[in-house]
Parts: structure tokens; sequence; C-alpha cells
């Protein structure tokens, strides 16, 4: 069945040659492939770390968790740019950012098994940057914040 263009997340409009990254490439089959969406003003996206993501056991591994708030930060950076010009995000010309700055505190332990709840909010956008804040949210509870600054690549920088 084809899927509707509503359907896909922000890292599923990256490029082959960009689609590799290890937190929300589609095609890197090690990676946790993060797959982040718009749920109003806010983004969210879904994540069950697996028992080998352990800190101390069963809890979740601190540079996971780390990982989810860049990537879900980075891909929704993305998506805000977007939308900030006004279109969608397989227009041209491509927008690309990566991570130019991440925050991320532990305000408690994240219990490892359960679903995590990774949420976004746009912060700001100004010119080549933007800034997202993030958290983790695990059995309703917000366990992690984060914040993450993604500037867009400069042309010269630029792949595709
Ligand atoms: C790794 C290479 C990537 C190759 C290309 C791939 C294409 C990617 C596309 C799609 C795939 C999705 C992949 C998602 C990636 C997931 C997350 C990662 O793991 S990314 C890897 C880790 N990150 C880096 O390795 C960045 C290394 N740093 C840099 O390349 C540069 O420092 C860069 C591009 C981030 C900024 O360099 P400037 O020369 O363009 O910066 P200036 O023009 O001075 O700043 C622009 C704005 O950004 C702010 N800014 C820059 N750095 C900042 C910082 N560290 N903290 C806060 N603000 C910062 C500045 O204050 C300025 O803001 P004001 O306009 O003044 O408001």
């Amino acid at each position: 069945m084809q899927r509707r263009m509503s359907d896909l997340a922000f890292q599923d409009y990256y490029p082959d040659d960009v689609s590799h990254c290890y937190g929300c490439g589609r095609l890197n089959e090690h990676g946790i492939q993060l797959k982040s969406r718009w749920d109003g003003e806010e983004s969210v996206a879904y994540y069950t770390p697996k028992p080998y993501h352990t800190a101390v056991p069963g809890y979740v591994y601190g540079g996971m968790l780390a990982s989810l708030i860049d990537c879900h930060g980075t891909g929704t950076a993305a998506a805000a740019g977007y939308r900030a010009e006004g279109r969608t995000m397989d227009s041209q010309p491509p927008l690309r950012y990566v991570t130019a700055a991440l925050n991320v505190n532990y305000l408690r332990p994240t219990p490892l098994g359960d679903p995590l709840e990774v949420r976004g909010r746009v912060k700001e956008v100004k010119g080549r940057k933007v800034v997202v804040e993030a958290w983790i949210i695990a059995g309703g509870e917000v366990c992690v914040r984060g914040e993450v600054v993604a500037v867009q690549l400069p042309e010269a920088m630029r792949q595709s």
C-alpha cells in the first residue's frame, strides 16, 4: 500500500546520501532510526531502548537518551526550517541541519523497557539557526530535558 506524504516522518525526507546517521538515518541498520512528526505545536517520536542500552540494570544509558534528544531536536529543527519558509520538506533547495550544541539534563533515572516518548518544541528560528527544547517521558514522568542548537550547513559544506 502506498504511504501518504503526511504519514512520512521528518527523517524520511532526508535523501539517501545523508540517511546514515546513527540516530535518525533510515538506512543505518544498526541505528535508532528515529521517526519524528508534528503533534500540534510540538513534535513527537517514540523509541523503546534495547536491553543492552543499559546504564545500571533497569535504567537507560544516558548517551542513548542524549542521542534521542539530539536526533529528535535536529529533525524538529529541519521541519521547523521548512515550515518557517512556508514549504514542504521535499521542496528545493534542501535545508540540511547539523547539531551545533547539545545540552542534556537527567532529572531522574529513566526506566529501561518502557516505550519512551520524546517531545520537542521550537524555541527560535533565526537565520541558519534553530533552537529546539526537547524532553523524554517514561511512565508518565519527564526523566530528561535538553536543548539542541541546530545550524544549517553553509552551502559549501552541503553534500546534497
Ligand atoms: C558531521 C558533518 C555533517 C556532514 C553533512 C551532512 C548533512 C546533514 C543533513 C541531514 C542529515 C541529518 C543528520 C542529522 C545530524 C544528527 C546530529 C549529528 O550528529 S550532527 C554531527 C555533530 N555536529 C557536527 O559535527 C557539527 C560541526 N560543526 C560545524 O559544522 C559548524 O560549527 C556549524 C555548521 C554547526 C556552524 O558553523 P558556522 O560557521 O556555519 O557557524 P556560524 O555562521 O558562526 O553560526 C551560525 C549561527 O549558529 C550559532 N552557533 C554556531 N555554533 C553554535 C554553538 N556551538 N552553540 C550555539 N550557537 C551556535 C551562531 O551563534 C550563529 O547564530 P546567530 O546567527 O549569531 O544567532
